[in-house]
């Protein structure tokens, strides 16, 4: 498989605490990785160098080829790198398809040239990406009339339209009922395959991480202590010792036999 994302010892201090320490790893096109570990060990750290919300205090962010690190936001995302982003309070009451055409604008970089006419641009492309999370036959109703699970699929649309390499996922599936985080995990899982996207995500929820994630990275105090497949993660000792736990441990084997049998 082709190397999208290759990081290399990254370190990051804030004052006496330590949020990322020699963090290497790397990500294929279409895979999916998740980031798991306590509160506090880096996770969002980590998260926010590969997206430029952070500098690195040292180490190297790849992304396809192209040396990303330290780079400003808005550079990393046009090289890229998109994010899911929970629908702004401001956008929940205009239609589905507008918040896509929304970000199509801004992608293509029209910004500044739109005025009244946002309502047309991008308005088949924007179903296009709506009929790839299932949502082309809302595109009309107002964000706010949606289910919550409904909402989440059109913010991956949006995070789609900027045609990213690289996905950057924070806690996903967040305040979502078990059943509709199993479903976005799925769809999101078959696109990044189907689009030969990488998808870096943290998840507090075990189901998620365990049924959907490719591979998975244990961070402990800012320190990789275990990667590998859901399986090798699940039964490491160290993994099981210092953050699973044996109830963690069963639920993870759980998750992974329902991803079994769901394939
Ligand atoms: N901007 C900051 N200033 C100072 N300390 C910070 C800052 N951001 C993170 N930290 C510290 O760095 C460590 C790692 O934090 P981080 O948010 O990356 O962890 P996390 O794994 O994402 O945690 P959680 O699961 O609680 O979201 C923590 O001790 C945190 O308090």
């Amino acid at each position: 498989m082709t190397t999208l994302l290759a990081v290399t010892g990254l370190e990051k201090r804030f004052g006496g605490v330590t949020a990322g320490k020699n963090v290497t790893f790397s990500l294929a096109a279409g895979e999916m990785l998740a980031i798991i570990g306590p509160n506090g060990a880096g996770k969002s750290t980590t998260f926010n160098m590969v997206g430029g919300q952070l500098k690195p205090d040292a180490g190297t962010i790849v992304l396809a080829g192209q040396d990303i690190t330290g780079k400003p936001p808005r550079e990393i995302w046009r090289l890229g790198v998109g994010r899911t982003f929970q629908i702004a309070q401001t956008f929940v009451s205009m239609s589905v398809v507008e918040n896509v055409q929304m970000a199509l604008i801004s992608h293509h970089g029209q910004t500044r040239s739109v005025t009244g006419a946002a309502t047309r641009l991008h308005r088949e492309a924007a179903i296009g990406f709506l009929a790839r999370v299932g949502m082309a036959d809302m595109a009309d109703r107002p964000v706010n009339e949606l289910a919550y699970g409904d909402v989440k699929r059109v913010e991956l649309a949006i995070a789609l339209a900027s045609e990213p390499k690289l996905l950057l996922m924070d806690e996903p599936t967040a305040g979502m009922a078990p059943k509709e985080r199993t479903a976005l995990m799925q769809l999101t899982a078959d696109i990044a395959r189907a689009h030969g996207i990488g998808v870096l995500f943290t998840e507090h929820d075990m189901d998620s991480v365990f049924g959907h994630a490719d591979r998975i990275l244990v961070l402990v105090r800012g320190e990789i202590i275990a990667t590998g497949t859901p399986d090798e993660v699940r039964s490491n000792q160290r993994v099981k010792q210092v953050y699973l736990g044996e109830a963690g441990s069963q639920a993870a084997l759980k998750a992974r036999r329902q991803a079994a049998e769901v394939h």
